[in-house]
């Protein structure tokens, strides 16, 4: 039996029918990192909200372990933890206050589950008296995944747990992400972050409510099928703009440093062809490289693909 199993989700609101989740089905197994990764307004937070049974859908099913989202909800409860985008945290409690709050409301107590919890609070421990809307982004993020496992949920949802996190912060948490895998938790974690998508299991890429494609990350990037250069000649969005008018180029996009360049890999093509037209318009100390594609890119090939 698998962890989590959608069905053919539909969501739409209003009066107007703005459809949110678009017949969205997957499957997560027992202790794997799932990633639902998708622009803003791609239906992340509406497949949250129905599989944290807040939110009926308008058609299609879903069971979490062995309950069935909408029959089962109250058992269901008892089972996730759900840590929202938006704060969960009650801003003038104590950290302490806010752990035993949650703690309270699941019947049990700190003490009760301070093993699975007790690597994360050690870290925000010694704050245990300061107030949840005084703590940094970066702590306030380790308090509401404390709260979200203070009951030993068997799946945990995150819904962006790290946007508006330092950079240290975020690695940390995904060390704890990792962590709450061994012992067993399944986790759906929606991210904008394309370096957080790579340390999923498996992600699911996100656009307009539908799922384009569900993947382990590794054949994500094996399975891109246009060849990729690396262009580095001076400043970026002036390469970026020149790269726009090359003819053989299919797609075209700032990477960092760097300009990403796809061209098709069924035509005749020549490396030395995309140095040559940067000369030809003016560029100097050109560099041109050969690259492997990394979820980013292939989910902007997939966006692309889609529109086209
Ligand atoms: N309560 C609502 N009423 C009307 N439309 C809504 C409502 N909630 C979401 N939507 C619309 O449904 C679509 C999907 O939104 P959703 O919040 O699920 O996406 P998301 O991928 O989580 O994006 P974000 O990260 O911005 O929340 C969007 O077009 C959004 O405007």
């Amino acid at each position: 039996m698998k962890s989590i199993t959608v069905n053919n989700l539909i969501k739409t609101y209003g009066k107007e029918k703005v459809l949110a989740v678009d017949d969205v089905s997957f499957d997560v197994d027992h202790g794997e990192i799932f990633g639902l990764i998708g622009p803003d307004g791609s239906g992340k937070t509406s497949i949250f909200r129905m599989l944290t049974t807040l939110l009926l859908p308008d058609s299609g099913s879903a069971r979490i372990e062995e309950f069935d989202m909408v029959k089962d909800y109250k058992k269901i409860r008892h089972i996730l933890g759900y840590m929202p985008g938006k704060f969960s945290l009650y801003q003038d409690l104590t950290v302490e206050e806010n752990l035993q709050f949650f703690a309270s409301v699941f019947n049990t107590t700190i003490e009760e589950n301070y093993d699975l919890i007790k690597d994360i609070y050690i870290q925000i421990e010694p704050f245990k008296t300061r107030k949840a809307g005084q703590l940094s982004g970066g702590m306030k993020q380790k308090l509401a995944l404390c709260c979200a496992l203070i009951h030993k949920p068997k799946v945990l949802f995150l819904d962006e747990p790290t946007t508006g996190v330092d950079p240290v912060s975020r690695k940390e948490f995904w060390v704890m992400l990792k962590r709450l895998k061994k012992q067993g938790i399944t986790m759906v974690v929606a991210t904008p972050y394309m370096d957080e998508a790579s340390l999923c299991d498996r992600i699911a890429l996100m656009q307009n409510g539908k799922i384009l494609s569900i993947e382990t990350p590794e054949n994500i990037s094996n399975s891109y099928p246009d060849l990729l250069f690396e262009v580095k000649a001076g400043r970026t969005s002036q390469v970026l703009k020149a790269l726009e008018n090359f003819d053989q180029k299919k797609n075209v996009y700032a990477f960092g440093e760097f300009v990403h360049l796809s061209v098709d890999k069924n035509i005749n093509f020549n490396i030395h062809s995309i140095e040559e037209f940067l000369k030809n318009n003016g560029f100097e100390n050109i560099e041109v490289k050969a690259v492997k594609a990394n979820t980013e890119d292939s989910f902007i090939q997939l966006l692309s693909h889609e529109n086209n």
